[in-house]
């Protein structure tokens, strides 16, 4: 992948997608406020709503002028992807159209594939190689896939999905469940789809403290089965459930985390995202699958080989890899 000096761009051009909704409500200030490309790094939002949503974007749009915050250097609202997706450098894909009650989860994909088709169209047509995508809307992964479709000229490297607030519950739950702070956890990682079939892993994490198995210290097979588990897996249902909405602020987090690292690297550290299967651990080419990423400065980065999967981790693995391939063959029907 082609890197990325942030600290030399005197402006960095970031676009989000659904900018009026709730993610959006929480994210643009974040960004602006230096959260997600770090200390000093001034940046241009340029927010995309559809036509309906224009008049909540101007109300965004002047809260984020009240804010005064001093990175901002400007805001650019329009409901036409394409011209968003000129140069720019940062592309952050949150609008879908959300599953409303009695929808399949086909209808779900019929809806949103339509949209992020027309979006990889434009990004084809119009932005650089080198930008940094990420799909947040649901179903991430597919729609990643699908925008990566029709952006052949962006290298399939730059295109990933969102599985990062995956990864920070678990890490919290871990340090829950073990009665320490998070940053005391390392290794965390979400196997395949960011959906319920997703694979929330500790065999590879480590606690600072804790010389026992990680397995084993938080509760061993059954825990894991039983609780922890279904526990990730079902946590955004249970947000909604609880707010009556989606995750949002925890969303918009995860996000800034997502983008901060492929920006800054992580070290000798890994993180998960969701980016192009390549033969890894036996996931086949042919979907965007959740993986232990280590990224440099700059914004490559690498796929961790070697971290231990033994057969409970296979077959988790495995029904996470058979939805994501379900999907893919729903999506290449509709389209
Ligand atoms: N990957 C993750 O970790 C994760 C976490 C939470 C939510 N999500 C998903 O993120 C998406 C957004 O969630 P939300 O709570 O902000 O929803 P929301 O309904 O509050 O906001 C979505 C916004 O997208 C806009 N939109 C719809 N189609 C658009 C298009 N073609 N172009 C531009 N904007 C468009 C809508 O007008 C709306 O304002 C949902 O699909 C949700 O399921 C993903
Ligand atoms: O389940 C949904 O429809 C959205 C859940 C959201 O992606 C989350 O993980 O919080």
């Amino acid at each position: 992948m082609d890197g990325m000096d942030i600290g030399s761009k005197g402006v960095v051009r970031v676009v989000v997608t659904g900018a009026a909704g709730q993610i959006g409500y929480s994210l643009v200030p974040l960004i602006a406020g230096g959260k997600m490309l770090g200390p000093g790094v001034k940046v241009e939002l340029r927010l995309v709503e559809i036509p309906p949503a224009m008049g909540a974007l101007e109300g965004v749009k002047m809260e984020l002028e009240d804010c005064a915050f001093p990175l901002l250097d400007k805001v650019v609202c329009t409901s036409d992807a394409a011209e968003a997706f000129v140069d720019v450098d940062i592309c952050i894909l949150v609008g879908a159209f959300p599953r409303k009650a009695g929808m399949e989860r086909k209808d779900l994909l019929a809806k949103n594939a339509a949209i992020f088709k027309a979006q990889g169209e434009a990004l084809n047509s119009v932005a650089s190689p080198n930008v940094k995508v990420v799909v947040v809307g649901n179903p991430a992964n597919t729609n990643a896939l699908i925008l990566s479709t029709f952006a052949p000229n962006v290298p399939k490297s730059n295109i990933t999905a969102l599985t990062r607030l995956d990864h920070n519950r678990l890490k919290a739950m871990v340090a829950l469940k073990l009665d320490k702070n998070v940053t005391y956890v390392d290794g965390a990682v979400i196997w395949g789809n960011h959906s319920a079939t997703q694979f929330p892993d500790v065999l590879n994490c480590k606690v600072d403290g804790i010389s026992d198995p990680i397995r084993e210290a938080v509760g061993g097979e059954a825990y894991l089965r039983d609780e922890l588990i279904p526990k990730i897996q079902k946590r955004g249902a249970a947000i909604i459930a609880a707010r009556g909405l989606s995750s949002a602020m925890s969303a918009a987090n995860a996000i800034c985390d997502h983008m901060n690292d492929w920006l800054h690297g992580t070290g000798d550290k890994y993180v998960s995202m969701a980016v192009f299967a390549d033969g890894s651990y036996g996931i086949s080419e042919g979907i965007v699958y959740s993986m232990p990423v280590r990224t440099m400065k700059g914004g490559s980065y690498e796929i961790v080989q070697g971290l231990t999967v033994d057969a409970f981790s296979q077959e988790y693995m495995k029904a996470t890899e058979a939805e994501l391939r379900a999907e893919r063959e729903d999506a290449l029907s509709i389209l």
